[in-house]
């Protein structure tokens, strides 16, 4: 391939995707949620696909950035964020507000981020274009595998049996709503799938009852790494209650308390690792919750962190610094699900199973959606991340996209549906 093969064509595809009731501390998931599918083409006719997330604002920089790829070398990704955060300036960005919102539960919502997230599924399609293009898979374009399996853990909800209207997408996972609901979904989880460890999503109940749910998953599978994420839903103490509870059982806790200072807090009077998505999710995070030790395990996300190369510079920064690194996840489909099990095969130092929230969602845009065995994904040689576009898939949702009108996520107002009186909470929660 000539170093100055180029982008013929750019196509931004905005999708619903139905997912399950799971519920969180903003809320519960609503029947359907959008994603924002890129392709690009090269003028050999060889194609690349990502995936990010669909609200709004992600699509509207996605949309303004995608047209000014065409003609520019398939290899040029370092001026990506520059060139991504120049057209997100152009548009209109309604919700930047520095508040956490839903939609990721990933801290203060900033244009930067949106930026990152954007650019992450740019980033991944130009990687699996070039990959096409040269025959490699996208781990030897990222400096090649360290394993052939990526582990993933089983990642567990509180959740209804079913959304609230007929009609509504449907699964038969059934509701898990106490200790005994949430052993079976593991169960389930290991019967199916292999996993091997378990996150809890806490946040839903108070604290006690999502304490009782870990000692259950510890006496139903005693060598599991567990761990419980309420997204930044306890106050100081409560955190500190809750580690105190958990020592011994958990892994780590993700996001007890909401920002560094309250991390930091908590992090200084317990032994149990804490481990965030929510505290630091871009750079210009990293240096003051590291001096202040506010987390001993960071959640890369390619999604958050502006893709997959910017993913192994975060692994070079927590190496640097001793901290262990993990996987962060949100409502996502195939694309991006091998682009995480690619990144996740070129880090020497991955000390954590991913998260993924892959299984839950009955819907993709690949031809042949990857199985976890063991709890793990092969990871693949094939060239370019090594899945197929399904178009008639990719069409059908975007119909639905075109159909409907969900526009952003919002956990708050699906929980309103049943709950009339919900808002969404402050924190802290308990
Ligand atoms: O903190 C986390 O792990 C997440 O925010 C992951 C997901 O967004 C999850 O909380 C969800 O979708 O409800
Ligand atoms: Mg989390």
């Amino acid at each position: 391939m000539p170093e100055s093969t180029r982008i013929a064509e750019v196509h931004v595809t905005p999708i619903l995707i139905s997912d399950p009731p799971l519920l969180n501390v903003q809320g519960v998931h609503q029947p359907y949620t959008p994603r924002t599918i890129v392709e690009v083409v090269t003028e050999n006719g060889m194609s690349g696909i990502g995936e990010t997330y669909g609200d709004t604002d992600y699509l509207t920089i996605a949309q303004a950035f995608g047209p000014e790829l065409v003609g520019r070398p398939l290899t040029a990704r370092n001026d990506l964020f520059a060139r991504v955060a120049a057209a997100a300036a152009e548009v209109d960005i309604a919700r930047i507000d520095n508040t956490v919102v839903a939609e990721g539960l990933r801290g203060a919502r900033t244009e930067v981020k949106l930026v990152h997230s954007v650019v992450s599924a740019f980033e991944v399609a130009l990687l699996d274009a070039l990959g096409h293009e040269t025959g490699l898979p996208v781990h030897a374009l990222l400096g090649g595998k360290v394993r052939d399996r990526v582990e993933y853990s089983g990642y567990l909800f509180y959740r209804w049996a079913a959304h609230p209207l007929p009609g509504e997408p449907e699964d038969d996972w059934g509701a898990a709503l106490d200790p005994a609901g949430v052993v079976a979904q593991a169960q389930r989880f290991a019967d199916r799938y292999g996993f091997r460890s378990f996150k809890l999503k806490g946040g839903a109940f108070a604290p006690e009852q999502e304490v009782a749910a870990v000692h259950a998953l510890h006496e139903a599978f005693p060598d599991a790494p567990l761990r419980l994420d309420p997204n930044g839903a306890w106050s100081v103490e409560t955190s500190l209650r809750v580690a105190a509870e958990l020592e011994g059982v958990a892994e780590y806790l993700e996001d007890p308390t909401a920002g560094t200072e309250q991390m930091a807090r908590v992090a200084a009077r317990t032994s149990l690792p804490l481990a965030t998505n929510m505290c630091v999710t871009a750079l210009d995070e990293v240096p003051a919750a590291f001096a202040a030790d506010a987390v001993q395990v960071v959640l890369s996300d390619h999604h958050y962190w502006g893709g997959l190369r910017a993913t192994q510079d975060l692994a070079a920064i927590c190496r640097t610094h001793g901290k262990q690194l993990s996987m962060h996840s949100n409502t996502h489909l195939g694309i991006s699900l091998a682009a995480m099990t690619h990144v996740a095969a070129t880090i020497p130092d991955l000390d954590h199973a991913c998260d993924t929230h892959r299984p839950w969602q009955t819907e993709d845009v690949i031809t042949a959606p990857h199985t976890f065995r063991d709890g793990c994904v092969e990871v693949t040689d094939a060239p370019g991340l090594g899945i197929e576009l399904d178009r008639d898939s990719l069409a059908r949702l975007h119909r639905r996209w075109l159909d409907g009108d969900v526009r952003d996520r919002d956990d708050a107002a699906a929980m309103r549906r049943v709950c009339p009186e919900w808002q969404a909470p402050s924190f802290p929660v308990w």
